[in-house]
């Protein structure tokens, strides 16, 4: 057996990240591939975000998100009851801290599905987290999706593909690129990735 140098640790029995992050522009499918590797797959634990986004025809409070006031968004911050935080097109969304940390604890894999500042925060606060960017197969394409899924009038529409320009543009700052053509192929590689044994 190799010695182990002097100065350095042994490696952990488990280095594997347990903390997740699929981001992506609006519109490119995260929604879609998640519920798609959850469907086969329930045990992935993935974690319900706090929104003052009105929801959606068919969004379920605590299971799509957790669908809350500007007040009662300012209470959470403020108590940090918040992993972390950010504003998306004119609505705050946020990750509820304590379910992460005690399935962390746990040893648990855990995920989430989060923007690109949501992303970065993780990434300051805890750089053993892999990112994971989910990519359009081509502009146009996210596009058709995100006008496609009639769910935002077209100002809404806007201001999402002009974040989407941002978000784009960040993709190298990811571990990870999976680029969704084929729901059941990224979700396969998605759950190979976060690696629920
Ligand atoms: N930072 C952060 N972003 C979030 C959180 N929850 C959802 N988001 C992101 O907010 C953005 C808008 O979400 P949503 O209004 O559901 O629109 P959709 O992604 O087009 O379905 C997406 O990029 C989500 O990934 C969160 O807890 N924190
Ligand atoms: N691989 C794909 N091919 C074609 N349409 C897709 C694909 N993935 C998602 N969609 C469609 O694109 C739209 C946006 O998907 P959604 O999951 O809501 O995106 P996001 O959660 O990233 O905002 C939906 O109408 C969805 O059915």
């Amino acid at each position: 057996m190799a010695a182990t140098p002097r100065g350095t640790s042994p490696v952990p029995p488990d280095v594997r990240p347990r903390l997740t992050v699929l981001s992506g522009p609006s519109g490119v499918g995260k929604s879609t591939v998640v519920a798609h590797m959850r469907k086969e797959h329930p045990e992935v634990w993935l974690s319900v975000s706090a929104t003052t986004r009105k929801p959606r025809p068919g969004e379920q409070h605590g299971v799509h998100y957790f669908f809350v006031s500007d007040e009662e968004m300012d209470k959470l911050i403020a108590n940090g009851e918040l992993l972390e935080w950010a504003e998306f097109a004119g609505n705050r969304y946020g990750t509820p801290r304590a379910a992460v940390q005690e399935r962390l604890e746990n040893g648990e894999p855990v995920l989430l599905e989060i923007d690109l500042q949501g992303a970065r925060l993780v990434r300051e606060s805890m750089p053993e987290a892999q990112l994971v960017f989910l990519a359009p197969p081509s502009w146009e394409e996210l596009v058709r999706r995100l006008t496609g899924r009639g769910t935002e009038p077209p100002e809404v529409i806007e201001r999402r593909l002009e974040a989407a320009k941002t978000e784009l543009a960040a993709e190298p700052e990811f571990d990870t690129t999976l680029v969704n053509t084929s729901v059941e192929d990224v979700a396969r590689e998605l759950l190979a990735l976060v690696d629920v044994v």
